[in-house]
């Protein structure tokens, strides 16, 4: 910032008002020109000044040095305009989610209670009060591996009962935060209109959903820390895969961003678990397990990024409280040892990413011959970003107990076709629930799509970024790694605070990004798509998509990190004739969840066919005859889709473009002309999408 460009400013003016004269047009967007519209003399850096702040006292200049080391230094280096900001959201001193996992045990006194013996965890070898970690655990004998459990939260399987830790205000407010804290997500005012969305459930004997947490016949202690974190009234996707779990079913789900998959595939998880406990100790190294330093876990949720996986296992945390199921969390990028120490502590429930998974098994530190139950959380991103062949090796080549003898679920807001191939090979005989149409956006989200050349992007940003921190963060998604340091960079330049969050970043400096956007330091967040999938951050009202993605799915994701949990938020996307390629996919999809379409947008789809890009048909599922023609059999609630595309449950309408490749582990599930009991039948045939385009986005985030 130079003082050159005031020249219509007294003097003593200069430092007191920000960019412009005094006079400054609010129409200005040119961010070097005086408010005369003249080049300022004798330039310094360019600066442009948002409308916002024109006329308002200057703040003092970005310190250059600071913005160069920024990426490893946040914490703290505010520039003085967002100093302002973060004054009004106190930064709190290191987050509760970094805290280290406690190893406490207690003793067998307490709360006890017996397995129902139903669902997933009862079958002919259902799991009984051995071990499931490295031998440490011996509630015959008391101890672990030898050791005294001493009194803590953590509770215990002992003689066949589950014991309960005991409760701690301090690991409670660690875990849950306190009821005002803007850290925990608060559920927003659309909440009870998630029950309103139409649901699809297709399969065998598809069983009736729960109604609500009170009367689902939970284990007490899941239910106890479900309604400390805060939930009372189970979502869509909750109250029907616990229902499944009861069942003992596999599940396939889609629902939308921001409606509670996390505990959809958790909570039937832990119910099980906390009635069922552990799992028979292995011996099948030949070595006495107890001795031995492999972890044996019993559930095991793989997800696609660093992020995710955390925030995954920081939920586990919370509905573990107390139970005898040690989470335990691996992912790539992070110091090997540590995380091989805290799966020695316990590791019961194994949230990870499948690089380091299979990094982990080759050390034979980890076995997955316990596994009962398999969760693919993001699947279709896990193998967008070309993980399929570790997956397929944990799923398929590694000790783990095939289909039949183990329970799976895959989750998604989106489900392309390649990830319903994966589906065939991994599930037996499974319910596809559908909540709210396949790849939709949840209405709480309001969609704007501007028109904005490359060259304009900046300007536009700068004009419409909220000018405090109190009006939410904001989350910026570009397409590339360079994008996202440049754009930082910029904004920097511009005096407001933003990290940058992208895969060529260190885990360490990628979980500072967070973090300080998180707690509102810089509640601007500049993110590649490794950020779209799934994060969970509360007081995100606005995400913008600076560059549009090139896949109308990863669209979904993206806007999906707002509008969470029945909150409100808004997400703008700067729209030019290099994305026509998903133009008309971007229209069905507006006018599906009741957004405005600009009526340039409609001309741009006219503008010669050629330019469809690639159709992943989304708008022509519905087409293939037959419509929806349904028999409900189950009496759960009959929300016929207003919508007129078709789900994608490739089982319906006896599609046969899928290789039945079970490999002779699976049970051979549903087949074409299966009897659909409980689930809609008589779907046209939809025709099958177009696999996804091999474009390698290993090397965007
Ligand atoms: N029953 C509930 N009551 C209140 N809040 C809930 C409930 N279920 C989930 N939430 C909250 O809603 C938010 C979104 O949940 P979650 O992250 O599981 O959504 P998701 O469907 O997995 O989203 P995405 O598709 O983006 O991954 C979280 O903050 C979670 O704590």
């Amino acid at each position: 910032m130079t003082s050159s460009n005031h020249s219509n400013v007294p003097g003593n003016l200069d430092q007191q008002f920000a960019g412009l004269g005094v006079n400054g047009s609010s129409n200005q967007r040119n961010p070097i020109s005086n408010s005369n519209g003249a080049k300022p003399a004798g330039s310094g850096p360019k600066r442009y000044i948002p409308p916002h702040l024109r006329g308002k006292p200057l703040a003092a200049p970005v310190d250059k040095s600071a913005a160069l080391e920024r990426t490893s230094s946040w914490s703290g280096n505010i520039p003085p305009r967002d100093r302002s900001r973060s004054s009004e959201r106190q930064a709190p001193g290191p987050s509760r989610r970094q805290q280290p996992f406690r190893d406490e045990r207690i003793d067998d006194t307490g709360d006890v209670r017996a397995s129902r013996g139903q669902g997933w965890g009862s079958r002919g070898d259902s799991m009984t009060r051995t071990t499931t970690w490295a031998g440490r655990r011996d509630d015959s004998s008391g101890g672990y591996g030898g050791r005294t459990p001493r009194g803590g939260t953590y509770g215990l399987w002992a003689n066949g009962k589950h014991v309960h830790g005991q409760r701690s205000q301090r690991i409670e407010t660690e875990l849950y935060g306190s009821p005002d804290d803007p850290e925990r997500m608060h559920t927003g005012i659309n909440f009870e209109k998630y029950d309103d969305i139409p649901v699809e459930a297709t399969g065998n004997d598809v069983p009736k959903p729960i109604i609500s947490f009170d009367e689902a016949d939970l284990e007490p202690l899941l239910l106890e820390n479900i309604k400390l974190s805060g939930y009372t009234v189970p979502t869509p996707v909750q109250k029907w895969s616990i229902s499944f779990g009861r069942a003992g079913r596999d599940m396939m789900a889609s629902a939308q961003t921001g409606s509670g998959k996390t505990g959809g595939f958790l909570f039937p998880i832990l119910d099980e678990l906390f009635s069922a406990g552990p799992a028979e100790a292995p011996a099948a190294d030949g070595r006495n397990p107890h001795r031995s330093r492999k972890a044996y876990p019993v559930a095991l949720i793989l997800s696609p990024t660093r992020e995710l996986t955390s925030q995954i296992f920081d939920e586990a945390r919370k509905f573990c409280y107390r139970s005898w199921v040690r989470p335990a969390v691996v992912y790539g990028g992070a110091d090997i040892g540590q995380q091989l120490r805290q799966i020695e502590r316990g590791c019961d429930l194994l949230v990870a990413t499948p690089g380091r998974l299979v990094d982990m098994i080759e050390r034979s530190r980890i076995s997955l011959q316990n596994i009962r139950y398999l969760v693919l959380d993001e699947a279709d991103r896990m193998l967008d970003m070309g993980f399929e062949p570790q997956i397929r090796r944990i799923v398929e080549q590694e000790d783990m107990p095939g289909t039949m003898d183990r329970h799976t679920l895959m989750f998604s807001a989106t489900f392309p076709r390649d990830i319903q191939m994966l589906a065939r090979d991994f599930l037996k005989d499974y319910i596809f629930l559908s909540v709210g149409r396949v790849g939709s956006t949840s209405k709480n989200i309001q969609q704007r799509i501007e028109y904005v050349e490359d060259e304009d992007k900046l300007s536009v940003l700068l004009d419409i970024l909220p000018v405090s921190g109190s009006e939410g963060l904001t989350l910026v998604f570009v397409e590339t790694k360079r994008m996202a340091d440049r754009l930082s960079n910029d904004l920097y330049e511009n005096n407001i605070a933003a990290a940058a969050i992208h895969g060529d970043r260190t885990q360490r400096e990628r979980e500072r990004a967070l973090e300080s956007f998180r707690t509102g330091r810089t509640p601007i967040l500049v993110a590649t798509a490794v950020a779209a999938r799934g994060l969970d951050i509360p007081n995100v009202s606005h995400v913008v998509n600076y560059d549009l993605p090139s896949d109308i799915d990863e669209y979904v994701h993206r806007v999906g990190r707002t509008g969470r949990a029945g909150n409100t938020g808004v997400a703008t996307s700067f729209f030019n004739r290099g994305n026509r390629n998903v133009v008309r996919e971007l229209i069905d999809l507006l006018k599906e969840s009741s957004q405005d379409v600009p009526e340039w947008l409609g001309s741009i789809a006219r503008e010669g066919s050629g330019f469809g890009g690639r159709s992943r048909g989304r708008g022509g599922y519905g087409g293939g005859g037959g419509g929806y023609g349904r028999s409900n059999t189950s009496g759960f609630r009959d929300h016929r889709p207003q919508f007129g595309r078709g789900d994608r449950d490739f089982r319906q309408g006896g599609h046969s473009a899928a290789p039945s490749n079970h490999g002779g582990r699976t049970s051979g599930g549903n087949t074409r002309g299966s009897n659909q009991g409980g689930g809609y039948t008589n779907y046209g045939p939809p025709p099958m999408p177009p696999a996804l385009e091999n474009d390698s986005k290993n090397s965007w985030f």
